[in-house]
């Protein structure tokens, strides 16, 4: 299995080593060569297996030589055990045919951590192997880093650096990544939004003597490896409901882009979804691409929704590249537009090939809120900001196919918002129930490449 980027410039690699590199050196993100095909009687197969054995049936096709069977299980294994729920990833039902994912059962309470507890494992194998010591720099709006502090903090072959927007997160989500006293555990709140974390990382990857001096390495969703270790809950989810003897639909909320094409590739590997629906807040830049072509960014408008407080969606690219047909020089020129104009026109035929596969919705702030409070009082199910986003759009999608609502994190790490609609204010589970007592360690920096790449070269440990 090789790895090649979308821009069509950089060198192939293996699993391995596109997980240890992030992003591709021609600025580009990491694809599968081939998409590995997995027939319906493969698919029906995992219907009631346990959630880690899914996990490994979906992705060891991917991994080619990199990790043997044996290691890969035992991975799987770990990354899960710590879980607050024995399916991992419980479906919930909302209405007749509409369904909720519940991905926040993990150690910090969001979908990120099914790709993160695996990765963790998967970097501390391969460096220990290589014998090599690499440093992790992420950008966040929340849950990436705190799911990333978690996953590596204690770990002695790298460094985390945690860029996040200061005043942007919630409390819980920033104390999950100021409190962990680790020294390999850097958080670093930046005078910016989310796309200036994520477009200073871009930036480090792309200063080569940075990057090779500090030995960058990446796990936001840039990184193939999380995008992957997505893929398996749209399996579990749809055998469980019946594929592939019959369809299923998912409304994904959305704002890097990576989790739904997690559900794309589960697609194209032949799990039967009829309809992938992206739904966006009020920064909404992915549901008028989707709608009329036009990609172009405006200014994050801070919602209670802040993990989808982003303009430019990483991963788009990688739905870009398939829809221009695989050319990586189209989506290098696309990627230079949206450097020099900020934005670019997707042709027509792309606009299209998108459209076959994704449909989009939006939610505002108040349909936000509403959907909350009503949800509650219908179903007693308390949703966080996000996964009301989805379960609004989802509404106005519902077909014959069972639709499945992806619920991104758990409501506790929201509390003001959840408050504000319904009156209630969900608690922590008991073992973080200390994380308010616990003191911060933070450094607050500037939007300025060169000083957040010095302090980064004096505080790592390698
Ligand atoms: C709670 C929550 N929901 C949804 C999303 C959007 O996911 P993606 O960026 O993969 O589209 C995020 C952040 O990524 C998130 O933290
Ligand atoms: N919403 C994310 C933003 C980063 O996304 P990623 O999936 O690319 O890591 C967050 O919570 O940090």
């Amino acid at each position: 299995m090789k790895y090649i980027s979308t821009r069509g410039k950089a060198p192939v690699l293996s699993f391995e080593e596109a997980m240890l590199t992030g992003l591709a050196r021609d600025g580009g993100l990491y694809v599968p060569e081939n998409i590995p095909q997995m027939p319906p009687e493969a698919i029906a197969a995992l219907a009631g297996l346990p959630y880690e054995e899914i996990a490994f049936r979906v992705m060891q096709p991917f991994l080619g030589e990199s990790f043997t069977d044996e290691e890969f299980r035992e991975i799987i294994a770990r990354a899960y055990e710590g879980f607050g729920h024995a399916a991992r990833a419980p479906l919930v039902q909302l209405a007749p045919n509409h369904f909720l994912l519940e991905l926040f059962h993990g150690p910090t309470l969001a979908f990120k951590d099914f790709a993160m507890q695996l990765i963790g494992q998967l970097f501390q194998l391969a460096l220990k192997r290589r014998g090599e010591r690499v440093t992790i720099v992420g950008a966040t709006s929340g849950d990436t880093g705190s799911a990333a502090i978690e996953a590596f903090r204690g770990l002695d072959a790298v460094d985390v650096f945690i860029l996040f927007p200061h005043g942007r997160v919630s409390e819980v989500q920033r104390r999950q990544m100021t409190t962990p006293s680790e020294a390999n555990v850097h958080a670093l709140a930046l005078d910016g939004h989310f796309d200036d974390c994520q477009a200073r990382v871009k930036d480090m990857f792309n200063d080569f003597a940075f990057r090779d001096a500090v030995a960058l390495a990446g796990v936001n969703s840039i990184n193939w490896a999380r995008v992957l270790a997505q893929v398996v809950y749209y399996f579990s989810a749809a055998t469980a409901l019946g594929a592939p003897h019959r369809a299923v639909s998912f409304t994904v909320p959305t704002g890097n882009f990576g989790d739904i094409f997690a559900g794309y590739i589960a697609r194209r590997m032949g799990l039967p979804i009829e309809r992938l629906v992206v739904a966006t807040n009020q920064n909404d830049i992915l549901h008028r691409a989707l709608s009329t072509g036009g990609y172009m960014t405006s200014e994050v408008a801070p919602s209670i929704s802040p993990s989808m407080d982003i303009q430019v969606s990483s991963n788009f690219e990688r739905a870009l590249f398939d829809a221009y047909g695989r050319d990586g020089a189209a989506v290098a020129q696309l990627m230079d537009e949206l450097k020099s104009d900020g934005g670019f026109h997707i042709s027509q035929g792309a606009l299209q090939t998108l459209q076959e596969t994704f449909a989009s919705g939006r939610a505002s702030e108040d349909e936000t809120s509403a959907t909350i409070a009503r949800l509650f009082a219908e179903t007693g199910e308390i949703l966080c900001p996000h996964s009301a986003v989805g379960v609004k759009v989802a509404e106005e999608h519902l077909g014959t196919a069972p639709m499945i609502t992806l619920a991104t994190a758990h409501p506790a790490k929201f509390p003001d918002a959840v408050e504000a609609a319904t009156g209630l204010r969900p608690p922590l589970p008991n073992r973080m129930a200390d994380l308010y007592e616990r003191s911060e360690r933070v450094s607050r920096v500037a939007n300025d490449l060169g000083a957040i790449e010095d302090l980064i070269r004096e505080r790592r440990a390698g």
